[in-house]
């Protein structure tokens, strides 16, 4: 059957290439992604992965459908994605020193199965930055498009002093979770 990743995000699809998953077509879904008044992190990557999973689900109704967000999370607070430089330093700050929860909300829809979903968790703790480290890390631009106002498969791991869970999660689509989806709908074979 058909696979469709429904993500514009090239991490996503390179994560998939890793475990030797290629979708046959990639379609990115629109949704608003504003957070709903007192939403909270987790219910919030839940409810968006599968908002675009049921969006290109309706319009190609025959194909098996992958969707998923990532939202980065201090204790109840969502951390914007970053498009601004502001933005990013307004992550940096509220990270800097503290441990943080990175949440990604995977959906899987095929026509047998209907919409299955489900939330991975990545707990994480960035070392206390220095006004430079930021300046600098502003300054090359990682953190745009990013969840929480970085990325982890670049210079921000230096950031990092403590994961625990999936390090794809944080990356955009935690492995584990993802190949078992995959089974469960008949897009690969053990
Ligand atoms: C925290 C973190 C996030 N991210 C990225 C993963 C996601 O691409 C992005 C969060 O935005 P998302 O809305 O999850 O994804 P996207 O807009 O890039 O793509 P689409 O909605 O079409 O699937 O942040 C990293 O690449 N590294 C990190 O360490």
């Amino acid at each position: 059957m058909r696979f469709i990743l429904a993500s514009a995000s090239p991490r996503r699809l390179s994560l998939l290439k890793q475990i030797h998953v290629t979708p046959d077509d990639v379609i990115p879904a629109e949704i608003n992604e504003d957070p709903i008044l007192g939403e909270v992190p987790r219910p919030h990557a839940l409810r968006l992965a599968s908002e675009k999973c049921a969006v290109i689900a309706a319009r190609e109704p025959d194909s098996v459908v992958l969707a998923a967000d990532t939202v980065v999370g201090v204790g109840r607070r969502i951390l914007p994605k970053a498009e601004t430089p502001e933005q990013a330093l307004e992550c940096l700050k509220r990270l800097t020193g503290r441990a943080h929860q990175v949440y990604t909300g995977i959906a899987i829809y095929s026509p047998n199965k209907g919409l299955q979903s489900r939330v991975v968790e990545t707990r994480l703790k960035f070392k206390t930055l220095s006004p430079q480290e930021i300046e600098y890390y502003l300054a090359s631009e990682e953190w745009h498009g990013k969840a929480g106002g970085y990325g982890i498969q670049g210079y921000a791991e230096a950031f990092i002093q403590k994961l625990s869970g999936s390090y794809s999660n944080v990356v955009g689509l935690p492995l584990t979770e993802t190949r078992h989806y995959l089974l469960e709908h008949g897009v690969i074979t053990p």
